[in-house]
């Protein structure tokens, strides 16, 4: 479960996200939703301890990222939207130095790595150097790593950008799997139609406020509407 109480981010004097609270559930997908600029990025930096909260807190699994940061980043899996990481490594090198930071063992970690390597079809990848991948090969890496810490929080920043069909595809299945274990599953997206066929909740934030939390069914009562959640999120996000 991720919990966001109160937290509250500027740029100087611009306000990225204002005073938002949140509740990201355990055994759900949850979809956070805007339109760009809105705020959703700044948001799973702070969640994931890149940027520092300007007040607010955030806990992960009850771990606050802030004050007991190691305890709760044992608890995430972050794929970030840009993975412009590490480009002098290899993948391999990579995947071993996530499985060596997060303690897998070695037996575990080689299984894994066959396994969603092979899956997203990087696996004959591994030895070349990550700059030399595209955007989706780096992509598919980072959600390997993840994949091979397993651990019980997936964040991710809008995972199905530049992934082909077929990866899309596993990842939701993964995704489906991850939540009905009983984890935390929580996306950032521009495509509707996805967030419309995988997601239990959505959140939608416009210039950095908080507009809904809810289901679907919710949103649809809420705003009483039968549209798609395209039309409800366009008529919603539109400028005032
Ligand atoms: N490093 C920064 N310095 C100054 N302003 C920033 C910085 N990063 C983001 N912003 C501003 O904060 C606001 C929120 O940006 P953010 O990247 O969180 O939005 P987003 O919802 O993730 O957008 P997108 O969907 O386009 O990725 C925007 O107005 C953006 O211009």
């Amino acid at each position: 479960m991720i919990q966001i109480d109160h937290v509250h981010k500027q740029y100087g004097n611009k306000i990225a996200v204002n005073d938002i609270s949140l509740t990201v559930p355990s055994g759900k997908i949850f979809a956070f939703l805007g339109p760009n600029g809105a705020g959703k990025s700044t948001t799973i930096k702070m969640v994931t301890g890149i940027l520092p909260v300007d007040t607010g807190s955030i806990t992960i699994n009850g771990k606050d990222i802030a004050s007991d940061t190691i305890a709760a980043k044992q608890e995430f899996g972050y794929v970030p939207d840009s993975p412009d990481l590490f480009l002098r490594l290899n993948g391999l090198d990579y995947l071993h130095f996530i499985g060596d930071i997060y303690g897998i063992d070695r037996d575990v970690r080689t299984e894994r790595i066959e396994q969603y390597a092979k899956m997203f079809s990087i696996y004959e990848a591994l030895g070349d150097q990550i700059k030399t991948y595209s955007h989706g090969m780096r992509q598919k890496l980072f959600i390997t790593g993840m994949l091979v810490q397993q651990p019980s929080v997936w964040i991710l920043d809008e995972p199905m950008t530049g992934l082909d069909p077929k990866s899309s595809y596993q990842l939701k299945e993964l995704m489906r799997q991850h939540a009905a274990n009983g984890n935390t599953v929580f996306f950032s997206s521009h495509v509707l139609e996805v967030v419309e066929q995988l997601c239990d909740e959505v959140a939608i934030i416009r210039k950095g406020e908080l507009l809904f939390q809810g289901t679907l069914p919710k949103m649809r009562e809420r705003f009483q509407s039968d549209e798609s959640l395209e039309h409800i999120f366009l008529e919603l996000t539109q400028d005032a």
